[in-house]
């Protein structure tokens, strides 16, 4: 791992720079200067991060005599909702942004999802900045573009592909966020590793106490995350085949939000932690990955303190059949076949096309007991 706090994600007259510092919030207001001249900003927030954290961004804008209005929405995933994207919208157009002014996403990942989105739809299109204040959305969701809200039908459902023009993942940030929902990052960062470089899974075996204390672990493992977003991000911006991989855990972890009511209930951290694991066994069961790696990720995951179970869900969990019905609205759906991201082991996930529905139900079943 390099020691840079510049990823940069190469995307032709897309491309854009990760700046993962201390002090990212406390040098945006310089940043944003230079790349807009004469801009006005739409800072969207939610009521946590405004509390914790924006008086430190005002201060960024106001040293630099930057003009700005403030939105702000509830915080949690009931908020990445169609009711509340006609909020945003309508309070940032009432604050006259013109097209060429910039939006700026501040705070987790359902406010940048959210605004996101505004910004792609807003005057046919604005730019905008992720500000990306918790672990998740510093090492997974102000990447790569992905933004939308959730629908009753399903998870994300409803989205563009819009990329930020800049990300200011700001570390200090972290240091009011809650350990329950810095677990639910940690289990995205994981993913990496997972995914194809088990070299970070077994480092953060090793070194997710410091990860999870803060210092030089902390700043290396998401820098190296942003790295590895990056990666996917560039090769294949808009999801035709590989960034698939991205998707590990999630075809299970989508379905567990939707059936929980994208409540507290149950973080999307969470729900992803439940779904690699199930990815782990389910790729076992089928004799393609040896069940020792299925272990070893469940007990990190249960040394960290993430869920690992279906029983690990609050509540009475809903019916394998409306888990499937969820299933079934995947988006890697494609002529009704479903799609998994399964795996060989740590490190050597793959995407697996035509995967047997009535197989995915009857491991669920399984599951169960
Ligand atoms: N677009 C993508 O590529 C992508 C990738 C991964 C996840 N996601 C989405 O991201 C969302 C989850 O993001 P999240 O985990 O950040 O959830 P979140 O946005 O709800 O933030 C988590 C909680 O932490 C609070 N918070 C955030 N930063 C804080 C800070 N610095 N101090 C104190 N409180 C703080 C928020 O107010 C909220 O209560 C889900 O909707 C998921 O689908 C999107
Ligand atoms: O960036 C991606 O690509 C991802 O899949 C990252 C995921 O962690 C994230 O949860 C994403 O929002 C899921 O995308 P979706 O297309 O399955 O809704
Ligand atoms: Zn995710």
């Amino acid at each position: 791992m390099t020691n840079s706090n510049i990823v940069h994600i190469d995307l032709g007259d897309r491309a854009y720079d990760i700046n993962v510092a201390h002090d990212a919030i406390d040098t945006l207001g310089a940043k944003l200067k230079t790349m807009f001249p004469g801009a006005r900003y739409g800072i969207v927030t939610d009521e946590n991060v405004q509390r914790e954290q924006l008086p430190r961004l005002k201060k960024a804008l106001e040293a630099e005599g930057l003009n700005y209005a403030v939105v702000t929405i509830p915080a949690g995933e009931s908020s990445k909702c169609n009711a509340m994207l006609n909020q945003v919208v309508e309070a940032l157009l009432a604050e006259r942004l013109e097209r060429t002014d910039i939006i700026i996403a501040f705070g987790g990942g359902v406010v940048g999802d959210l605004a996101g989105f505004a910004a792609s739809i807003i005057r046919r299109g604005m730019d905008f900045v992720q500000v990306p204040t918790s672990l998740l959305a510093q090492v997974d969701s102000s990447v790569g573009g992905k933004t939308g809200i959730n629908s009753p039908h399903g998870k994300n459902l409803i989205g563009a592909f819009h990329q930020p023009r800049y990300v200011a993942a700001d570390l200090a940030a972290l240091g009011t966020l809650s350990e329950r929902q810095f677990r639910a990052g940690y289990a995205e960062m994981a993913k990496y590793g997972l995914i194809d470089d088990a070299k970070f899974f077994y480092w953060l075996e090793e070194n997710w106490r410091e990860v999870f204390e803060g210092g030089p672990a902390r700043a290396e493992a998401i820098a190296h995350s942003c790295r590895a977003k990056a990666r996917f991000v560039a090769a294949d911006e808009k999801e035709h085949g590989a960034r698939a991989l991205l998707n590990l855990g999630h075809t299970f972890g989508h379905a567990f939000e939707a059936v929980t009511g994208y409540s507290d209930r149950l973080l999307h951290g969470e729900a992803i932690a439940i779904g690699m694991v199930l990815a782990h066994r389910y790729s076992t069961k089928i004799g393609i990955a040896n069940g020792q790696d299925a272990v070893r990720v469940t007990n990190h995951f249960k040394s960290v303190g993430l869920p690992t179970e279906l029983s690990d869900i609050p509540g009475e969990l809903a019916s394998t059949e409306e888990l499937m019905h969820h299933i079934a609205q995947d988006k890697k759906v494609s002529r009704g076949a479903l799609t998994f991201i399964l795996t060989n082991g740590v490190g050597e996930a793959f995407i697996e096309k035509n995967v047997d529905p009535t197989s995915i139900s009857a491991f669920l079943e399984e599951q169960r007991n």
